[in-house]
């Protein structure tokens, strides 16, 4: 056998097998190309147009119950800054989980699906006089406080008293990018343990506000086990400094998200059940060693929930050389730039047997650095009009997205069962000049 015999052969065994881990379960590999719950992808192009955000609605409850069972007993809240729309949100609310927002237009899409409000979590570094208007007006259950000056202007707007947590900065690395490491001391978030108690001593001060209990996020896309447990470990020897200054017993323990995901194949799921063993193990242990009961938990889990339910698909516009150029870019995935994260890119609406090669997928924005994913290989017929998808991509990819050169940003297409339906649609010139009143 001459090596052109084998090569188309290796080429159509490879262009019909799923990389594993990455794609949302329901996604099948076929002679026609790929389809995701059961919707050949070659069509979602053609029916929502493309650039399109897909998202699986089953892949994000079943991981919202792998989650449930993985940690029976502790709250858990959805991060809506990796996704907001209302049918997430309303997905989050049916499948029991609290919600952890950022501000008040977060919060007002919460609100749109009637978030039951003592659910609902308040964060921020930075909270305007209109968070605080949305978050008071809507009666919501936790706000975690970030700075003493943010603590006296909560405690003389709260008109009753207003459950909080002191966000903590607990001294951890989570060894993660520097543009999401959060857990380190030295930066614009929570309270470095050394200052903490003045913020705890602010909050009993206020007859407004009452201690609910201390938060802390060591950051995002983090995989080490055991930074999360140091954390957990010093938040409840914190928790015991506090009952030894003032005799109050600290209820509650937020331990924030930012469970890593696999974004290309190969690499490692988060050991979500390591994880619940180990801190709870660790808040059990150090909670009997100081004498103070267990408390509730509860995390904010974002990204694990929804990344890899989502599927971004992109139409070849033009091939030049190595670069295969697409129709969307840096306006709907910031994070290649910003993190300099890496993509697996796929031939979606046909299967190919031609050889591999090595490309670049480009944006189309006026910026070199618009490089959806370097020196990839992809099949070498890849040609003007071919549908490509990009997985791993349901979250901080339309929460991120801009309207850089004046792009419209792309819908949110939610799948299910063989159905496909907006859920967010595609924005357009005139949502666009609607805002330009000049
Ligand atoms: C306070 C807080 N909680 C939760 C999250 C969610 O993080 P992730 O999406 O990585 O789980 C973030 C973002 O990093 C955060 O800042
Ligand atoms: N935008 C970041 C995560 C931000 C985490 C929010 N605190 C990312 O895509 O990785």
């Amino acid at each position: 056998m001459t090596l052109t015999d084998v090569l188309p052969s290796l080429g159509r065994s490879l262009h019909t097998k799923l990389e594993p881990d990455v794609w949302p379960r329901s996604t099948s590999a076929h002679p026609d190309g790929l389809r995701i719950a059961g919707i050949p992808v070659g069509e979602l192009a053609a029916r929502f147009g493309t650039p399109a955000y897909i998202l699986d609605e089953d892949e994000v409850r079943r991981r919202c119950r792998a989650y449930r069972a993985a940690l029976p007993g502790f709250e858990i809240a959805y991060a809506g800054k990796s996704l907001t729309c209302r049918a997430v949100l309303r997905w989050m609310a049916e499948e029991g989980f609290s919600l952890d927002v950022c501000s008040g237009g977060e919060l007002a899409v919460a609100r749109a699906v009637g978030f039951p409000a003592e659910r609902i979590i308040l964060h921020g570094n930075v909270k305007t006089a209109e968070d605080w208007k949305a978050a008071l007006g809507y009666e919501i259950g936790r706000v975690v406080v970030d700075s003493l000056d943010e603590i006296d202007q909560l405690g003389s707007l709260a008109r009753h008293p207003q459950r909080v947590l002191v966000r903590v900065t607990p001294g951890v690395d989570g060894h993660t990018h520097k543009a999401i490491a959060t857990g380190v001391e030295d930066q614009k978030f929570g309270f470095p343990l050394r200052d903490a108690m003045t913020a705890v001593d602010a909050v009993l001060a206020q007859p407004g506000l009452r201690l609910d209990g201390l938060h802390c996020h060591i950051g995002s896309q983090v995989s080490s086990v055991a930074s999360f447990e140091l954390a957990a470990r010093r938040m409840v020897e914190f928790a015991g400094a506090i009952r030894d200054r003032h005799g109050v017993v600290v209820r509650s323990l937020d331990l924030g998200g930012g469970h890593a995901v696999p974004y290309l194949p190969g690499q490692q799921e988060f050991d979500l059940t390591g994880y619940a063993q180990r801190v709870r193990v660790a808040v059990s242990y150090t909670a009997s060693q100081l004498g103070l009961p267990v408390p509730q938990l509860t995390i904010e889990p974002g990204r694990a929930l929804v990344a890899n339910a989502g599927v971004t698909l992109y139409r070849v516009v033009t091939v030049k050389g190595r670069y295969v150029a697409v129709d969307g870019g840096m306006s709907d995935n910031m994070r290649a730039c910003l993190y300099d994260a890496k993509y697996l890119v796929r031939l979606a609406g046909r299967s190919s047997s031609a050889p591999l090669r090595t490309v670049s997928v480009v944006g189309r924005h006026c910026e070199a650095g618009d490089v959806i994913a370097a020196d990839i290989e992809l099949p070498s017929d890849v040609h003007a009009g071919d549908v490509l998808a990009v997985p791993v991509t349901g979250a901080y990819h339309h929460s991120l997205a801009s309207n850089y050169n004046q792009i419209c940003r792309p819908p949110i297409i939610g799948v299910r069962d063989g159905w496909a339906r907006p859920l967010v649609r595609r924005e357009t010139e005139e949502d666009l000049l609607a805002r330009d009143v000049g």
